[in-house]
């Protein structure tokens, strides 16, 4: 018997879709403005605010389970950047919610867990912020991992419009429990029946659609574009920021997302993918890394064990890694 985890989804789905609010609303007036991290990936007003009322919500129901998220507020506090936490302040207040600077800061910090729990949460206060500052696709990512296993997933997308979208509403929120489905509503529309959502039952790997990250840095183009000769498809792989590219296999649009490793040394973040492997699994798709291991969410806030990461609706997985390692450079 899988466990409920009632309260668990319900307070996720909450929270993520209030720091979209935030997000979507600082993305209609944000110029390229954002901070630099020490590995030199940028992060705005919206992932810091993101992060702090997703911490908040989870504390205040689940007082004892830790969080492991993206970000941490230690350049915040610094003086140079007293506008940037001003800004945050204002947007979370924005929202109704009554806060302090001081108190902002240390909801951020609560993410600020390794992962060494049996039972945390993993968060991307914002998902693809790359794609947030050109005005495209972005993701907010909460999963919660007991014993190294994922058992509960609610993933935002702001800006997606799927094929399934009530009255071309733009924006959804998918959400799975372990054993139990997945299932998406329009994220301004939550009281609507939710749709389950299904994986696509093509089998025929010529007629597979690939997606794909944006950036280069974060997956090898090349050797993507090998691997579709080798399965014999003519479409192009589309290029979609985020865990995005999971909602869209989730829910049909494409059979196989592929995050090939661009150097030896990167290890994917476990906030990078939990809430979207999740929402694959229970929507009848599989989800390994690029040698066919299972992703291993037991090492703390990476996959270490893990080379890749690949995404398919199940049918087409065995002829996606066989292609890959065909066509591996
Ligand atoms: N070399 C890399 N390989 C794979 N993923 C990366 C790499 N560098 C950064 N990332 C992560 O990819 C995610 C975005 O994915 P996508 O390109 O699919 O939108 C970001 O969370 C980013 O992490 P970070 O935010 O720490 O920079
Ligand atoms: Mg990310
Ligand atoms: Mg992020
Ligand atoms: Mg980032």
């Amino acid at each position: 018997m899988s466990e409920v985890f009632e309260s668990e989804v319900s307070t996720a789905i909450q929270a993520v879709v209030a720091a979209s609010v935030i997000c979507r609303s600082v993305q209609k007036t944000i110029a390229d403005d954002a901070m630099e991290k020490k590995d030199r990936s940028p992060v705005t007003v919206a992932d810091f605010a993101s992060q702090a009322v997703i911490c908040r919500a989870l504390r205040e129901v689940f007082p004892n389970d830790p969080i492991v998220g993206e970000e941490d507020s230690k350049e915040l506090r610094t003086a140079e950047n007293a506008p940037f936490r001003a800004r945050i302040l204002k947007e979370i207040q924005a929202t109704g919610v009554e806060a302090s600077e001081k108190e902002v800061l240390s909801w951020i910090d609560f993410g600020n867990h390794d992962g060494s729990a049996d039972r945390f949460w993993t968060l991307d206060p914002i998902d693809g912020t790359k794609g947030f500052l050109r005005k495209e696709q972005f993701a907010v990512s909460l999963a919660l991992i007991v014993d190294g296993t994922i058992q509960v997933a609610a993933l935002a997308c702001p800006n997606l419009q799927t094929r399934d979208t009530w009255d071309n509403a733009q924006g959804v929120v998918l959400s799975a429990v372990r054993g139990q489905g997945a299932r998406m509503t329009p994220l301004d529309l939550l009281d609507v029946t939710p749709h389950t959502t299904q994986v696509s039952a093509i089998k025929s790997p010529l007629e597979a659609r690939l997606c794909e990250s944006v950036e280069s840095g974060h997956t090898a183009h090349g050797w993507s574009g090998n691997v579709r000769e080798q399965l014999g498809t003519t479409a192009e792989a589309v290029r979609i920021d985020s865990q995005a590219k999971y909602a869209v296999v989730a829910q049909g649009d494409a059979e196989v997302y592929l995050r090939l490793p661009t150097r030896k040394d990167y290890q994917e973040k476990i906030w990078d993918h939990a809430g979207g492997v999740l929402v694959v699994e229970e929507s009848g798709g599989t989800v390994t890394d690029i040698d066919g291991k299972p992703l291993d969410f037991s090492q703390g806030s990476t996959l270490k064990n893990n080379r890749g990461v690949v995404v398919t609706n199940g049918l087409l997985h065995d002829d996606v890694l066989k292609a890959i390692a065909a066509a591996e450079e």
